[in-house]
């Protein structure tokens, strides 16, 4: 019989070896070995990889779930409509103009499912990036989706996700992230109109950011991940359960007789996670001059080339702003990587207007950005006093070593609204005086 039981609750750390049982069934993890002849209850053994199985410690990934029946049992996957959800980065001329996008970007009639705004690089290759935006106001019903190609880090903008994974339930707020991994399934449930960012990362998972000479602390801390605890339903669907596989780029449905969420117990260090961003122990400039904004990054998806990332998840959270005799807001910058930004709530500090909740920015490799002319002139004139800066905000960037093309649907996305964007730095005047130093 299905069963509705559940509390939410998590284990934390983060890339830990957990253990989990539903405690509806004790004793469900077999002791000492993962194989043996017989489960206990009769379960099925599966184990699912994160990692190529010769991996060094550091970088082996897998967990062994426990289920009532193994995921094996459905029948073949079949193509399925895939809407504004695409890999394909030539469906536009580049153009390496500032982005804006606007934040109510128009979803479909059903307002559902993933619309990818850009991106660069191929899953089957192994080595690449999109970035989606996802828009819902129904819940995902005997429907659940894993991803062959990649890493999903989920930030939600409005409205919470009651996301069921095969490892157990999490709750996901605005202002909290998760992150799915390849091949873990899960099913969305969502309370009204829900929306916000997915980074979507092909062939490397997140890490924390080396610390460095900051030491041992600091940043996200591994104990403020959590991760789910084991939950399971035993519920025939007699009217056909959809399993969705995003896989080279497409969608694929398949369907099976039963719930996929039917893992008693689990272990292993390969889990999907939470974590909640007011928990990033912020470090920063307390004398003079702005630090790059590496010094907020959450989470970091390395490439093979030392120091550069795949993808960076970089937060600008509230804090003091204390820095002497100091331009504080962000510099003028032309960036080798490329710059993804999302708002989740607030007003980020280098744009008095145009960048709303929910809306999001790119700039491209070597496009010139910075503060708007209005920014500008009052930073510049400002009495520099201790002072709260980006308070009630939470800015977020995508930064990524790769040059990323935006799609049809972002570049439609975009036009909408911000044919304009270029005109915030048009204001700014010299103030250059050969005579006054
Ligand atoms: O462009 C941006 O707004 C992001 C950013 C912020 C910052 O403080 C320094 C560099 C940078 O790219
Ligand atoms: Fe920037």
């Amino acid at each position: 019989m299905g069963s509705v039981w559940f509390i939410l609750q998590y284990m934390s750390g983060f890339g830990n070896e957990h253990v989990s049982e539903d405690p509806r069934c004790p004793g469900a993890l077999p002791e000492g070995q993962n194989n043996p002849q017989v489960c206990p209850y009769g379960l099925y053994a599966e184990q699912l990889s994160g990692s190529a199985f010769t991996c060094p410690r550091p970088t082996n990934k897998r967990s062994w779930l426990y289920r009532i029946l193994p995921s094996v049992c459905h029948k073949p996957f079949k193509p399925l409509e895939e809407g504004h959800l695409t890999h394909n980065w030539d469906e536009v001329e580049p153009d390496p103009n500032q982005v804006t996008v606007p934040e109510r970007a128009p979803g479909p009639a059903r307002r559902t499912g993933l619309h990818t705004l850009c991106g660069a690089g191929e899953p089957r290759g192994r080595n690449g990036i999109a970035v989606h935006i996802f828009v819902c106001n129904t819940s995902m019903i005997n429907r659940c989706l894993y991803n062959s190609d990649g890493d999903f880090l989920i930030v939600p903008q409005q409205g919470k996700l009651l996301i069921t994974t095969e490892f157990g339930k999490m709750l996901v707020e605005p202002n909290e992230i998760c992150v799915i991994q390849q091949g873990m399934r899960f099913s969305v449930e969502v309370f009204g109109e829900t929306r916000g960012y997915i980074l979507e990362v092909y062939g490397a998972h997140f890490e924390l950011p080396d610390l460095g000479p900051i030491g041992a602390n600091g940043l996200a801390n591994p104990r403020d991940f959590l991760v789910p605890v084991a939950w399971y339903e035993d519920r025939q669907v007699p009217g056909g359960y959809t399993v969705i596989s995003k896989y080279q780029g497409k969608l694929f449905a398949a369907q099976q007789d039963f719930s996929p969420f039917n893992v008693v117990a689990w272990h292993g260090n390969y889990t999907p996670y939470k974590y909640h961003l007011e928990k990033f122990m912020v470090i920063n400039s307390v004398a003079f001059d702005h630090a790059d904004p590496s010094i907020f990054t959450v989470l970091t998806a390395k490439s093979t080339r030392p120091g550069v990332a795949v993808a960076d998840f970089v937060i600008f959270p509230p804090r003091w702003g204390v820095a002497d005799n100091t331009f504080r807001p962000p510099y003028y910058h032309r960036n080798c990587m490329s710059e993804f930004m999302g708002l989740i709530k607030g007003h980020y500090e280098a744009k008095e207007e145009g960048f709303q909740p929910g809306g999001a920015s790119l700039h491209s490799m070597m496009t010139p950005h910075g503060p708007d002319a209005d920014c500008f002139e009052k930073a510049s004139k400002a009495k520099l006093e201790p002072e709260r800066v980006a308070e009630g905000t939470m800015a977020f960037m995508f930064e990524s070593s790769l040059s990323l093309a935006v799609t049809k649907w972002g570049l439609q996305t975009s036009n909408q609204l911000d044919k304009n964007y270029y005109k915030c730095w048009e204001p700014l005047k010299s103030h250059f005086n050969p005579n006054c130093k």
